[in-house]
């Protein structure tokens, strides 16, 4: 069996190469969009959401067919069109020039495939079946949708603050450790929600942070 290693790609910026502009084209350039990736389409036709982001500015869509060279500068490329040797020759030249390259039609000859992700601001949970099944991973997501609500949105800006007042006020290593390892926890979520899910002001947190520090 094959197994993949999971990453969080910083694609902040970087070209990445989507040849295709069908439906599936249209649902990895929403992964991508998500994380502000210079989003570049080669495709003779596009479906109208992935038309609106080139209007809107958001992409860079050339309309025509793929041709060798498109590659060129990119961090990444997702080889979507509904032609196998279109695919096949985008994943050669990927190949070749040693990027990422997502390979819809198939999958081994590329690099990398995409799970099914659940997002909620900062927490992203991606789920995968390793190739053996998207409906598999879609319908996990879902059942995970219900117990990650979007209040984990708050608690992770929340806990980010945290986090850095408390790198910047606690010098101590281990006071600074015990402390993290608080905020991090289960009554951390608990008392966010028992206020409600707002973001913390600064004075909640020094607060929080001289009541931890004394126990
Ligand atoms: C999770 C998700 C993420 C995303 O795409 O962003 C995703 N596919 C999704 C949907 C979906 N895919 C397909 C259908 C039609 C139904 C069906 O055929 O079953 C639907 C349903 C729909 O479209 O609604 C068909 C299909 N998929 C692949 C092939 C080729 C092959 O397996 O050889 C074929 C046959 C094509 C054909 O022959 O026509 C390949 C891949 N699809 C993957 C991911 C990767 C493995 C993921 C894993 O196993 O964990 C992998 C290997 C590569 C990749 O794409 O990265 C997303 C769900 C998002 C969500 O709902 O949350
Ligand atoms: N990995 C997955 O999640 C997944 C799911 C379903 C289907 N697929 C596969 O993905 C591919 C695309 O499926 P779809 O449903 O988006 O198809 P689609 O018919 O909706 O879109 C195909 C796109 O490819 C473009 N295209 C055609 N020739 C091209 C060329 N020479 N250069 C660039 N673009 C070209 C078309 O203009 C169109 O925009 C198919 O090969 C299909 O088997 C993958």
């Amino acid at each position: 069996m094959k197994t993949y290693m999971p990453v969080m790609l910083d694609c902040w910026g970087r070209v990445c190469v989507v040849v295709g502009g069908g439906r599936v084209a249209e649902r990895k350039v929403g992964e991508l969009l998500a994380c502000s990736a210079q989003v570049k389409v080669v495709s003779p036709e596009v479906t109208p959401v992935l038309r609106r982001h080139h209007e809107q500015g958001e992409l860079e869509w050339i309309p025509r067919g793929y041709e060798a060279g498109d590659l060129a500068g990119a961090f990444m490329a997702h080889a979507a069109a509904d032609d196998p040797e279109v695919n096949r020759r985008v994943a050669e030249e990927a190949r070749a020039r040693g990027i990422l390259a997502n390979v819809t039609d198939r999958p081994e000859a590329g690099n990398f495939i995409h799970p099914s992700v659940l997002r909620r601001g900062r927490l992203v949970i991606a789920v995968s079946a390793s190739g053996a099944g998207p409906y598999a991973a879609s319908a996990i997501r879902k059942r995970l949708e219900q117990e990650f609500g979007t209040e984990y949105e708050t608690y992770l800006d929340c806990l980010y603050e945290i986090r850095k007042t408390v790198k910047e006020q606690v010098c101590d290593p281990a006071a600074r450790q015990k402390l993290l390892k608080k905020a991090g926890g289960p009554e951390m979520l608990e008392s966010l929600r028992q206020d409600g899910f707002g973001l913390w002001s600064a004075e909640r947190i020094r607060q929080w942070i001289h009541d931890n520090q004394e126990e």
